[in-house]
């Protein structure tokens, strides 16, 4: 079955004083092929933990992670990353980073030029595909992250805070592309956020996790993010449904992070 299990994974790690920090704790997660997943909760609840345990960078303590029916050893093309900065080659054009992966695999020029003027159109870049990267923009830096992560044709796309450094109305326009991409591929996103607006527009299923240890605390299955797809997503935020789940995860978050403070503050 094509799909990614993540199989009740604990991690801790161990400090230099001797002390550990347990960043999760049994967090188990059926996520099926072509689901759009966002998380979100408080810093420090082990987002960033688990997304890195799923690429391959971290191994957990206890459980696995199973990648279309593999267990995961480390990084692998079929799990692309996209980073809160672009992580691009800034000495190289647009066409040259997109192109990096097919490049790295021996792609037969023609196929690869083919494929990267088609993901250059579809993230609106295919004028500037000769412009280094420094050139560019922060929300262009970030097509072509997208696009370049698309190109070694991944079937998870694991995203940190991909839209964390943009401007309002750049941020905007991106996360209507993304629900685009994910609409036009069919790809498993994982998608974390400190955004409860746009983990909710972005996430057809969202999970809030609590900290210490990292968890998951409640999960939502949403409509927003197909009524978003090809569609103004400040209509979708006119929908009653959407205010209300927005204050009830903002309360919830808010109760986290006043826990988190208050026990700060008692330990002092
Ligand atoms: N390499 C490490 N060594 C020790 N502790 C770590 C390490 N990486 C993460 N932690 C701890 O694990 C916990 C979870 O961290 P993580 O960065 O995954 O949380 P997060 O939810 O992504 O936070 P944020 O929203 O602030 O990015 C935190 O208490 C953090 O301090």
């Amino acid at each position: 079955m094509s799909g990614l299990l993540i199989d009740n994974i604990s991690m801790r790690f161990d400090l230099p004083n001797g002390g550990s920090v347990q960043a999760l704790k049994n967090v188990t997660l059926d996520i099926k092929s072509g689901e759009l997943l966002s998380v979100l909760g408080p810093s420090g609840c082990g987002k960033t933990t688990l997304l890195n345990i799923v690429a391959g960078f971290l191994a957990p303590t206890e459980g696995q992670v199973v990648v279309n029916d593999h267990a995961v050893k480390g990084p692998g093309p079929e799990r692309g990353m996209v980073f809160q900065q672009g992580a691009l080659f800034e000495w190289m054009t647009v066409r040259e980073n997109v192109s990096f992966g097919p490049d790295m695999k021996k792609m037969p020029r023609i196929k690869s030029v083919k494929i990267v003027d088609r993901l250059l159109e579809v993230v609106g870049l295919q004028d500037f595909k000769d412009k280094a990267v420094y050139e560019l923009s922060g929300g262009m830096q970030q097509r072509v992250a997208l696009a370049r992560c698309l190109a070694n044709e991944p079937d998870v796309i694991l995203m940190d805070e991909p839209l964390g450094a943009l401007d309002a109305l750049t941020r905007e326009k991106m996360q209507s592309l993304v629900l685009d991409l994910w609409k036009e591929t069919g790809k498993t996103i994982i998608l974390i956020t400190h955004s409860v607006e746009e983990a909710l527009l972005l996430g057809e299923r969202l999970l809030v996790m609590a900290p210490r240890p990292g968890r998951i605390h409640k999960e939502y299955r949403l409509p927003f993010a197909e009524m978003g797809v090809g569609a103004d997503l400040r209509a979708v935020k006119k929908h009653p449904d959407y205010a209300k789940t927005r204050e009830e995860i903002l309360a919830m978050i808010w109760e986290m992070e006043e826990e988190i403070m208050g026990r700060t503050e008692e330990s002092a």
